[in-house]
């Protein structure tokens, strides 16, 4: 076994046994290996119930004072237990496990663990785990793996696979980097972070392991885009463009008069697009600064200049609502272009005259998800392709696009707020341009933290801003894996808030849902037939509706504050004064000072780095503070100080070695080429 060897080689893995793992992307054993854990159980010592806070997971040492018997209710058999904790009382109760109910004695003492719920002075538990002293003692800070999971992979088939491969003796990471690196930036080696992230003794160790594999991520990204940068200076412009007047004329004839900042980031673009190198820009700012219309003028001036040009969005809803307005603008405006839209859920037949449309030329401006550089889409005259931070290209799309004709233009869009100093190593190979300035007439979104008794209020605030005419998100938390539980909780909400607000307009969106379905009622919304929106955060990226002027966020304990903060970036897009209610289902100071933090400013980098400082560390693992620029496990804000680290190693290799070809960069040579080839895949090459 090595390892590129197929899982089906491990012990206890067949070829059905290999699918759950197949559909997670785990083949090899080096796929196995690089699935890393989301997050440790770690077992703590017991707790006071003096001590904890509502919501949260806690082990408590209890007594058992009397047990139910199991009852049934429809398909459910409970039992419950009275456990006396210290001068305290726990009503544990257990479901479809009846044969526990023999296990607890009156007067028998176990560790129980498991979330403890508090209302007034009164605590409930459900379905707790239960150990005995000595037990719970062995296991006492040991740091349990857990994985992402999918229908059919467990936990323990993964745990049990993934100790296989590193205990087995067969297989081995070997060493890439230079020994005199390792040393200088105290960097574990490679095989004993991989085994160790998987396994940690203790959370140093974790930390440790952590640190060499995000090392090792960024600097191979970095690298990676170093070189792609040398290669794109010697792209010369093949498509120059001129300036056309339809461009000046529509920035005249717009209802809002475009910020310096706007202004500023076009005559970029202008010149990079009419200059003699090919064009690879990328345009930062944060959310509602006006971006699109920045994109939509690039797509004019190629489409004045006899190209076509594609709009790539993340999701379906997104170019839906693109292909609107900018079909709407081209018409008002007499711009000559036809625009055409292109998604993964249009019919065959639709998808087939889109493409023949794209092909003959007959259209100008292709919008839609990333459908657009699949092979079977061939441009006549593509000139310029505007895109997203999530999919911007990595080597193997640049290539694919290449393919179908000359180097394009790319215009890459974030609304990632990252200081300025990272976006020059995240982006290394785009030049950039920010629109640091946010339209006049914006009123800076005022925003409320507060709990559950404040409920009614809330509603009733919404009730006052959608009869004024405004409209109304809500956000519920995404339930991880359980998407019933998820579709259940919007569901059910929906229905709830339907009895309390009967005059209105109520639908929810939710991940699960059709795109068609999702279209239809983000069409809805933003035509003003649907008032309140209940959805998960399928509408975090990009969405402009704005009417919109409140938004609600249940459970925003649950959420990254800088989630927070790009979710609320939905309201506030219009000249009316916008409100964000942060409903936390949790009363601890802690929650609260955390979400306090989205009152003090509107920095989304600022609000990313506060978070970090107040969760503890057993909280930081897992948790992704940016939706983009995800790394398998770096992230960007979390790990800056080691991105700093990678982005000085990487120009000292450079500069030492700028082909890699000295010896003892044989290694890391080989492996940076191994993952350009993956191109995006993982490094968002
Ligand atoms: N200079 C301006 N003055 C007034 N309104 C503007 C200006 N520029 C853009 N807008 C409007 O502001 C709203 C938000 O702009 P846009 O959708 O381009 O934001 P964005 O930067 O793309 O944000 P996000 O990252 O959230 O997608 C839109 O309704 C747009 O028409």
């Amino acid at each position: 076994m090595n390892l590129q060897s197929s899982i089906t080689e491990l012990k206890g893995i067949g070829e059905k046994t290999s699918l759950p793992f197949a559909k997670v992307g785990i083949h090899t054993v080096l796929d196995l290996l690089e699935y890393y854990p989301r997050d440790y159980e770690i077992y703590e010592e017991p707790v006071e119930l003096t001590e904890i806070e509502s919501g949260k997971k806690y082990a408590v040492h209890g007594f058992v004072d009397s047990v139910s018997e199991v009852k049934r209710f429809g398909k459910y058999q409970i039992f419950s237990a009275r456990l006396r904790v210290g001068e305290q009382v726990i009503q544990a109760t257990w479901f479809n496990v009846p044969f526990l109910r023999r296990v607890f004695q009156r007067g028998s003492q176990y560790i129980f663990r498991g979330i403890i719920a508090e209302k007034n002075g009164q605590y409930r538990m459900e379905q707790p785990e239960h150990f005995t002293l000595a037990d719970y003692d062995k296991l006492l800070y040991v740091m349990q793996p857990r994985y992402p999971l999918t229908t059919g992979l467990t936990e323990k088939m993964v745990v049990k696979s993934v100790h296989q491969v590193i205990d087995g003796g067969q297989v081995y990471v070997p060493e890439y980097l230079p020994e005199d690196m390792r040393r200088e930036y105290n960097l574990e080696s490679e095989w004993d972070a991989v085994r160790q992230v998987h396994f940690p003794a203790n959370e140093q160790v974790m930390r440790q392991a952590r640190k060499r594999i995000v090392f090792d991520e960024f600097l191979l990204f970095i690298l990676g885009i170093r070189r792609m940068k040398e290669q794109q200076e010697e792209l010369v412009n093949e498509m120059p463009m001129v300036e056309v007047s339809e461009t000046a004329r529509l920035i005249e004839a717009l209802p809002y008069e475009l910020t310096n900042a706007q202004m500023r980031v076009w005559r970029e673009i202008v010149s990079d697009m009419t200059g003699t190198k090919v064009m690879s820009r990328l345009v930062q700012g944060d959310v509602g600064s006006g971006k699109t219309i920045l994109a939509v003028l690039a797509l004019i001036m190629a489409g004045c200049n006899g190209y076509q040009g594609a709009l790539m969005v993340p999701t379906e809803v997104l170019a839906k609502q693109h292909y609107q307005s900018v079909k709407e603008l081209l018409e008002t405006h007499h711009i000559p272009l036809r625009p055409i839209l292109l998604t993964g859920s249009m019919t065959a037949k639709e998808k087939r005259l889109a493409r023949e449309e794209v092909e003959s030329g007959k259209t100008q401006i292709v919008i839609g998800t990333h459908a657009l550089i699949q092979e079977k889409v061939i441009y006549r005259n593509l000139g310029l392709v505007v895109t997203d931070e999530q999919h911007r290209f990595g080597v193997k799309q640049r290539e694919m696009l290449a393919e179908k004709g000359r180097m394009p233009h790319v215009l890459v869009m974030s609304a990632t707020p990252i200081p300025r100093t990272l976006a020059i190593i995240i982006y290394g190979d785009l030049d950039i341009s920010v629109v640091d300035e946010m339209p006049a007439h914006r009123l800076p979104i005022k925003n409320c933290v507060v709990d559950e008794s404040y409920r009614p209020n809330a509603y009733r605030f919404m009730k006052k801003e959608v009869e004024a005419g405004h409209q109304v998100y809500i956000i519920c938390p995404m339930v991880e894996e359980n998407e019933e539980l998820e579709l259940e909780n919007v569901t059910d909400y929906t229905e709830k808030l339907k009895g309390i607000l009967p005059e209105f307009q109520i639908s929810c969106l939710h991940g699960k849902m059709k795109p068609k379905e999702k279209n239809e009622i983000m069409e809805a919304f933003a035509d003003g037939q649907i008032q309140i929106l209940v959805s998960t955060t399928v509408i975090e990226v990009g969405i402009n509706v704005p009417n919109a002027t409140v938004m609600m966020v249940e459970n925003a304990e649950r959420f990254g504050l800088a989630q927070l903060h790009q979710l609320r970036g939905r309201v506030g897009r219009g000249r009316d004064q916008s409100y964000c209610i942060f409903m936390s289902g949790s009363k601890g100071k802690e929650t609260k000072k955390r979400l306090e933090v989205l009152n003090q400013s509107n920095d989304g980098f600022y609000i990313a780095s506060e978070d970090l400082k107040l969760r503890g560390p057993g909280d930081l693992f897992g948790i992704r503070q940016s939706g983009v620029l995800e790394f398998r496990m770096g992230d960007v804000f979390q790990d800056s100080r080691v991105l700093e680290q990678a982005s000085e190693a990487a120009g000292r290799i450079l500069e030492e070695d700028a082909e890699l070809a000295l010896p003892k960069h044989e290694k890391l040579k080989e492996r940076l080429e191994t993952a350009m080839a993956k191109g995006g895949e993982n490094l968002s090459l």
